[in-house]
């Protein structure tokens, strides 16, 4: 049973450790070692191409504070927790089901544990359904209705059926088919079908219908928009098997919107929404990356499930990255968390880290039904670089907030443009900007360097000043391959799984979803029915009905 994270030793003795200032400054000039200490390199040893360097060492720790959030994540038996997690015992509790993502990417059977477990043992042969349909697709040995070779596919999908295909997708452009469009509709808003739809034609755009629970009501509407799209030119409901596939755990669901079994891609409720891109709802990354490059991505994340199973706690780069966003998340009032990657692929990571992170963590109520008395997920927000310096870098540099950053860069770029100038030019960023945020610039260095002239500005000098010590991690990888990618984004699901353990909340449910949902389907009808004088009785507060009177009042 998980306890309360304020009642392990450990928690005391960080309270008492964030009391004494660490400065960046100092540190480094005291230890000519510290980068050598404080970072960790990662190789895939079946993926070559996986190699990470991950550096720590611009954190506000040192030996002790390290030490005790180490001594944390024992006392809250991360590893008991991880390795029942891994052995797909139900840790989601709430659901009563076990959490085996891993399970996908186990292509060589590492992990034993998990087999006796439901569904386990489909796996492959699910893979192999993905192959051939994605090689049909590819090859344009699949056609349409009319005999035409699909060019474009439409991923229907939200949350986790949206977010994860997108930003792999964009991540793996340098590996895409690029004669194949991937478009992308999740917003119930009718414009994203609609502008998506007019870029599409309907005798050679292949539709994919992603949704795990097969009832989300932004997917089925958007899907059944698509489907009458496409029948007003096909006519004959026999062509919409050549057209509309289903990537879901629900079948029936599936069948009744009129998919052919044949046409749909399964898995398993021990599949997480936003962590399901390794499922079948990552047909659209095979279809684009094309298989055996999707296999890459799968064996890539099982390599960090391989190394977060078997690193020592203090090597560990999941533990590590989990531990050292509490240290500021719990111990530092630190609101938010930002995501800085320089690689322009990787525009969308953000994104997928925002539900990774905080639909997992955003919990206040422990396994144990205790309300939590500390804080638990963070707000996850990021822009790539160097976008986001000329946009929100000033407030992280020179606000009042503490924003602990990650910033993530390759070695190696896929565009050396101008002879890698450009990469030279990106990279030269991601080196600086830790730099200026732990190191600062003190009003004497502004004053030496304004000159006589200047430096008697009170005003000017003290606005030049950099306060400095802002922690960063900073991670570098050799190229944005598809092992690589695989490798970041399992390490960011076990961040988020070890913070889970130490705040002991569930962070495999989402139950915060739900109210939101109930609400607007009880305001839906009313809506339909255009009956303004009905909204009075519905019970809702004088805000609401306000604001639905004045939308019925005044739409067209
Ligand atoms: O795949 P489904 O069942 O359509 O769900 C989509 C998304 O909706 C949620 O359940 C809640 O928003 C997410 O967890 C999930 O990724």
């Amino acid at each position: 049973m998980s306890k309360l994270a304020t009642s392990y030793p450990s928690w005391s003795k960080l309270e008492q450790l964030s009391k004494q200032k660490i400065n960046l400054r100092e540190a480094f000039a005291k230890d000519p070692q510290r980068f050598q200490r404080y970072s960790r390199s990662f190789k895939g040893d079946r993926v070559k191409d996986i190699s990470l360097l991950f550096d720590f060492s611009k954190n506000l720790i040192d030996d002790d504070v390290l030490a005790s959030l180490i001594s944390l994540a024992k006392e809250a038996k991360v590893e008991e927790h991880r390795d029942a997690m891994l052995d797909g015992k139900p840790i989601n509790g709430s659901e009563d089901r076990a959490v085996l993502h891993i399970a996908l990417r186990d292509l060589e059977g590492d992990f034993k544990g998990k087999d006796s477990v439901a569904g386990v043992k489909e796996v492959i042969p699910e893979l192999k359904h993905m192959k051939e349909f994605s090689e049909a697709v590819r090859s344009g040995s699949w056609k349409g209705y009319t005999g035409k070779t699909i060019k474009s596919i439409v991923n229907i999908g939200i949350g986790g059926s949206d977010l994860g295909p997108v930003m792999a997708t964009q991540a793996l452009k340098p590996y895409s088919k690029r004669d194949l469009d991937a478009h992308f509709v999740s917003n119930i808003d009718g414009t994203h079908i609609a502008e998506t739809l007019k870029v599409c034609d309907p005798e050679t755009t292949l539709f994919i219908v992603a949704s795990k629970t097969f009832t989300t009501q932004e997917t089925i509407t958007n899907a059944t928009a698509a489907r009458d799209w496409f029948m007003e030119t096909a006519k004959d409901k026999a062509h919409v098997e050549k057209h509309f596939v289903a990537l879901s755990t629900n079948v029936k669901a599936a069948t009744e919107f009129g998919i052919a079994e044949a046409n749909m891609f399964k898995f398993w409720d021990w599949v997480g929404g936003r962590y399901s891109l390794w499922s079948a709802i990552g047909l659209s990354i095979a279809l684009v990356i094309g298989y055996e490059n999707f296999e890459e991505f799968l064996k890539g994340g099982n390599e960090m499930d391989r190394h977060f199973k078997n690193a020592k706690l203090e090597d560990n780069l999941p533990v590590l990255l989990a531990l050292i966003a509490i240290w500021y998340n719990n111990f530092h009032n630190a609101q938010s968390q930002a995501i800085l990657a320089y690689d322009q692929y990787m525009n969308k990571f953000a994104d997928f880290l925002e539900q990774l992170e905080m639909e997992s963590n955003g919990k206040f109520i422990t396994s144990n039904s205790e309300r939590v008395n500390y804080e638990t997920g963070p707000i996850i927000w990021g822009q790539p670089g160097t976008n986001g310096q000329h946009a929100f870098y000033q407030l992280i540099h020179q606000g009042t907030k503490l924003i602990p950053c990650d910033f993530l860069a390759p070695v190696e770029s896929q565009n050396p443009i101008r002879g890698g100038e450009l990469h030279d030019i990106l990279l030269s960023n991601f080196f600086a900007q830790p730099e200026a945020l732990a190191f600062g610039k003190t009003e004497e260095e502004v004053k030496k360097e304004l000159g006589p002239k200047d430096a008697g500005n009170t005003f000017l000098v003290k606005s030049k000043v950099f306060e400095g010590n802002k922690p960063t991690n900073s991670i570098m990888f050799q190229k944005l391959t598809p092992g690589t990618l695989g490798a970041l984004v399992a390490l960011y699901e076990h961040k988020v799984a070890v913070q889970g353990f130490v705040w002991g909340i569930n962070s495999f449910d989402q139950m915060g979803v739900e109210l939101g949902k109930v609400l607007a389907k009880k305001i839906l009808p009313v809506l339909q029915q255009a009956d303004a004088q009905k909204v009075d009785s519905e019970g809702h507060d004088s805000s609401t009905s306000g604001l639905i009177k004045h939308y019925l009042s005044n739409r067209k």
